[in-house]
């Protein structure tokens, strides 16, 4: 019995921000693991772990701002280990920088990001973490103070710590991705990053010199008069989690806190915004 599993195959318009709300959802209730496709994503679940309100929190998930339609099928698994290493491909930044998975080759370039992300998010493989990774290749880090907010699997907090950042704090409001940041710092012998499970609550009298946040365009809006707070003259924060269009309402509300928008990376059409504090 224990190596039946039910596969779930979602698609999902839009597909971005809706896939990352689900994976964390799904992870929430027992699925345990997912490969993301070119419409949605499919995840997995044992058939001894299903519940039947599984379906009610999808079904429940849908809104006006995106659709989730699934199919089902049972499955005999026989190497769960064999699939994923088929599905997690490494990637690099810029020539710089490999992010992979503890059974890919290492290339040996100049940074070397090892990363088991089970059920978060951030392998790299999605723009908005690659064009961070890109904005933090061209920074000075040295002795940086930094706050990496919606760690996922805590891929930039291990770059930051890569290039001379400390003290960083990881925060991610979900447990999964908590968990997974914590292996991850350890398996990249980081020692200067403290993870921590929660939100903006976290940040009452905290103060850093680098903030980086690839969350959502919601959060961000929600949060940008704590995140903005935190932040030291001269400061630098960074931005992504939304598209193009959304850059003027983004703008507008980080412009109220004497930030400037120095910077823009685009990537298919999401963008990694850098400000600064003056
Ligand atoms: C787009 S992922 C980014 C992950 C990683 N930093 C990267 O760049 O690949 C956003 C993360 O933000 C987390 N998150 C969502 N809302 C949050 C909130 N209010 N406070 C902190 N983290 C949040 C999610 O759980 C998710 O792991």
């Amino acid at each position: 019995m224990d190596n039946i599993y039910i596969e779930y195959n979602f698609t999902i318009s839009p597909k971005e921000p809706a896939t990352e709300i689900l994976i964390a959802e799904l992870g929430n209730v027992g699925f345990e693991s997912f490969v993301e496709t070119e419409n949605g994503v499919t995840a997995y679940i044992q058939k001894n772990d299903y519940k039947a309100e599984i379906l009610e929190n999808i079904f429940i998930l849908n809104s006006e701002d995106f659709n989730i339609e699934y199919n089902s099928k049972e499955i005999e698994q026989t190497n769960w280990n064999a699939e994923w290493e088929k599905n997690f491909k490494p990637i690099q930044v810029d020539d710089l920088v490999s992010i992979r998975a503890p059974f890919h080759e290492n290339p040996n370039l100049q940074y070397d990001i090892v990363i088991e992300p089970k059920m978060s998010f951030g392998t790299g493989h999605h723009e908005t973490t690659h064009m961070m990774v890109q904005h933090l290749l061209k920074l000075n880090l040295e002795d940086k103070k930094t706050l990496d907010m919606g760690c996922g699997t805590g891929i930039l907090a291990i770059f930051a710590e890569m290039k001379g950042a400390k003290p960083i704090d990881a925060i991610d409001i979900d447990n999964w991705c908590y968990e997974n940041s914590l292996e991850n710092v350890e398996r990249n012998k980081c020692t200067n990053i403290s993870v921590h499970e929660g939100d903006s609550s976290l940040l009452i009298n905290k103060k850093y010199d680098l903030i980086i946040a690839n969350i959502n365009r919601n959060i961000l809006l929600m949060d940008m008069n704590i995140y903005t707070n935190c932040l030291n003259e001269k400061g630098i924060l960074l931005l992504s989690g939304f598209y193009e269009q959304d850059i003027s309402t983004i703008d507008a509300e980080v412009s109220k806190y004497n930030l400037k928008l120095e910077t823009f990376i685009e990537r298919n059409n999401w963008v990694a915004l850098k400000y600064n504090k003056l």
